[in-house]
């Protein structure tokens, strides 16, 4: 089997200026004070984090056709694209905590730019494919994934603090999954270019494990990738995953969230994972806020080689009497 990833390079991208509930920002630290760095060596990963990045909030950031905050959103985006590169020519698996999910454009530009062409499974309720005309809120954390196709491009008005960016990914190398919340003209545009999409219906019929199958099988129909997870922790049910700003009932269970983490490891393949859309602001209770963070911990202890089954150390040894 393939060398599995256990060098991991953390950023944090305390950014909300892709949608409108403040709170988003706080999770980066949040994930932090959870244990997430120690939790990743106990288990036998190298972990060097880069620490949070710093945005400008870009002043009188008046909409362009209707999209909000586009050139903050620019400006934080092509800062996260740098970061992203570096970590990932230090040769780390990226783990970058977010932060709305407009951070993806970034995120995944700075990937491709380092490793080249990436496959990106994008496990959200949410497909987060409107264009800036066809968005009805004006928030870019519903539109990041039309930024970042080719075949999209001619469907972008001019946005300012975007020249830095080009289209990189092609929409044969995206999966979705967890999707129950689509707007009408993201899923005419997914038709549109016959993007593979395992809907939470999807995910009844055939179960997780037959929907990672199917997804691997379909990304590696060709050459094997670098993969790009880019997760929004709202594909999980809002009874687990409550501290979320755009909630949406009926998603994965918290099994079948950490089922895609576990079998994605274990492809070897995994090269950046983003963790999007915890907003501790928006738990009800203490409880609330505890359940999201843990469960986006636990996700991401997955995606570096914690197992279900339980783990130990290579050099663990019984100790004698
Ligand atoms: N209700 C959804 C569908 N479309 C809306 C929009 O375009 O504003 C919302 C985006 C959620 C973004 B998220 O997935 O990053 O949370
Ligand atoms: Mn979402
Ligand atoms: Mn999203």
């Amino acid at each position: 089997p393939p060398p599995l990833q256990r060098s991991v390079g953390i950023i944090g991208a305390p950014f909300s200026k892709g949608q409108s509930k403040d709170g988003v920002e706080c999770a980066p630290n949040k994930l932090r004070a959870a244990g997430l760095l120690d939790r990743l060596r106990q288990q036998g990963c190298a972990v060097k984090d880069y620490g949070n990045l710093t945005f400008e909030n870009v002043a009188l950031d008046e909409p362009v056709n209707g999209s909000k905050s586009v050139r903050t959103v620019g400006s934080a985006n092509q800062r996260l694209s740098e970061a992203v590169k570096a970590v990932k020519r230090d040769g780390h698996t990226a783990v970058i905590l977010g932060g709305d999910h407009s951070l993806a454009i970034g995120s995944i530009h700075g990937h491709t730019a380092a490793v080249g062409p990436v496959s990106v499974v994008w496990v959200d309720a949410h497909a987060d494919i409107n264009t800036p005309l066809t968005s009805n809120t004006g928030n870019i954390h519903g539109q990041p994934m039309s930024y970042l196709l080719y075949e999209l491009q001619s469907k972008l008005p001019p946005l300012p603090n975007f020249s830095w960016m080009k289209p990189c990914v092609s929409s044969r190398d995206l999966v979705y999954i967890g999707l129950r919340d689509v707007d009408p003209a993201e899923h005419y545009i997914m038709k549109l270019l016959a993007v593979k999409v395992f809907s939470m219906t999807q995910v009844d019929q055939l179960g997780m494990a037959r929907v990672m199958e199917e997804t691997c099988d379909y990304l590696w129909d060709r050459t094997k990738k670098p993969i790009h997870l880019s997760y929004d922790i709202d594909a999980i049910d809002p009874s687990i995953t409550p501290a979320t700003g755009t909630p949406a009932v009926g998603g994965l269970t918290y099994r079948e969230g950490v089922y895609i983490t576990e079998y994605l490891y274990q492809t070897g393949l995994l090269s950046a994972v983003d963790m999007v859309e915890v907003n501790p602001l928006r738990g009800r209770t203490e409880d609330d806020v505890h359940s999201t963070v843990s469960t986006a911990v636990d996700l991401l202890l997955g995606c570096f080689g914690r197992r279900r089954e339980g783990n130990h150390l290579p050099d663990y040894s019984l100790p004698e009497p």
